[in-house]
């Protein structure tokens, strides 16, 4: 608890000076006035992220959160859950969708175990994963909560440390998920602290057809009827209805904003656990970057509750970091323009308005 408090109380803004630096450099940049709109937007925010004009942003980590989920018992998921086991030796072999972004990116893959069902213990002992198994997946809070107030505290732990751990070798990190039933406690917990009924923040996730997608909001209405989480004590939610890579997904974001680093949020998971973020710690929003508009309506819903516009509208509905790996160049984009390009008075040719 002592990791988790600290951290959430030391949380500071973003330094107005860099801001305002950055912007009176980019107001003078050799093209019509802003003419690169959000990327410049971004530029001004990476550099009151890190407190500087000449940010650094080469070194990129996707930090992929994998955890399992005892509700898939209630047939919210059109896959079984021994995929999320199979996915992580997937990414540890290079091999999964968001191998190949993070590469072409530029990007490392880190994984983390936070509460695989199955034995990871092979890849652990080799060094392959990052190993912080709070337990062999959550509850099923269809029937009851999803973790104890203490396994949800040590979960965020897990993820300031994975933060903390990664510092040394990370400019700019990104978020991803694994779980096979995980998009359903991200919509109970954006349901929650948005306070809207869980059918406006359910979608189809992996492809449910009508009667599936049906059938998974009456299991998550009964679910939040019997579990009653508590709007006001984000630790409440988490347990109640949330999941181990959620948390984990959280605590990496409080990591990423007491150490000034810029993190890219990825889709309706990754932004399930943001909110959870934003909720213990207001301020850490401000070293969030939304990477993409998911498929998945709740994840739309939180990002509108946190006040952040994603950057990308791709029609993704996949997480494991992928939208975050895509946004990764345009954050490398965005510090290139701000750090590359030249000025009116520097450049060699003068220039009317
Ligand atoms: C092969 C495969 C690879 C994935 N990679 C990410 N997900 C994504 O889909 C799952 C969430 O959807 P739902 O809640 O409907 O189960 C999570 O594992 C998420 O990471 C995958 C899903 C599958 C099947
Ligand atoms: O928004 C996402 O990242 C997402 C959507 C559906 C399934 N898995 C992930």
């Amino acid at each position: 608890m002592q990791l988790l408090n600290q951290t959430i109380t030391s949380i500071e803004g973003q330094s107005e000076t860099s801001r305002q630096q950055a912007k009176d450099r980019l107001d003078q940049l050799i093209m019509p006035h802003w003419a690169l709109g959000r990327l410049m937007d971004l530029a001004v925010d990476i550099a009151g992220i890190s407190g500087s004009i000449r940010p650094n942003v080469k070194r990129k980590t996707i930090v992929v959160m994998a955890g399992d989920h005892g509700i898939v018992d209630a047939g919210i998921s059109l896959y079984p859950q021994e995929l999320t086991v199979e996915m992580v030796r997937g990414f540890v072999n290079g091999v999964a969708g968001i191998n190949v972004l993070a590469r072409q990116a530029g990007a490392d893959v880190k994984v983390v175990d936070m509460g695989v069902a199955g034995d990871l213990s092979d890849l652990a002992i080799n060094g392959d994963i990052i190993d912080r198994k709070i337990a062999a997946g959550t509850n099923n809070f269809a029937t009851g909560e999803a973790m104890s107030r203490a396994q949800a505290i040590r979960a965020l732990e897990a993820g300031i440390s994975v933060a903390h751990d990664l510092a040394g070798t990370t400019d700019v990190f990104g978020t991803g998920d694994m779980g096979i039933g995980n998009t359903s406690p991200s919509s109970a917990i954006i349901a929650t602290f948005c306070q809207l009924p869980v059918a406006d923040t359910v979608g189809r996730g992996t492809g449910l057809d009508d009667a599936q997608l049906a059938n998974k909001i009456k299991v998550l209405e009964k679910a939040l009827e019997l579990n009653n989480p508590d709007p006001t004590d984000p630790i409440d939610v988490l347990s109640k209805v949330g999941g181990y890579e959620i948390a984990g997904i959280a605590g990496l974001i409080l990591g990423a904003a007491i150490l000034k680093k810029p993190v890219i949020v990825d889709g309706i998971i990754s932004t399930a656990g943001a909110l959870l973020a934003a909720r213990l710690a207001p301020k850490c929003t401000e070293y969030m970057i939304a990477a993409h508009r998911s498929v998945e309506k709740g994840q739309i819903a939180a990002l509108a509750d946190m006040g952040k516009e994603p950057l990308l509208d791709l029609q993704f509905r996949l997480g494991e970091g992928t939208g975050a790996a895509v946004a990764m160049n345009l954050v490398e984009g965005a510090v290139a323009i701000l750090t590359e390009m030249a000025t009116f008075s520097e450049a060699t040719v003068s220039m009317e308005k």
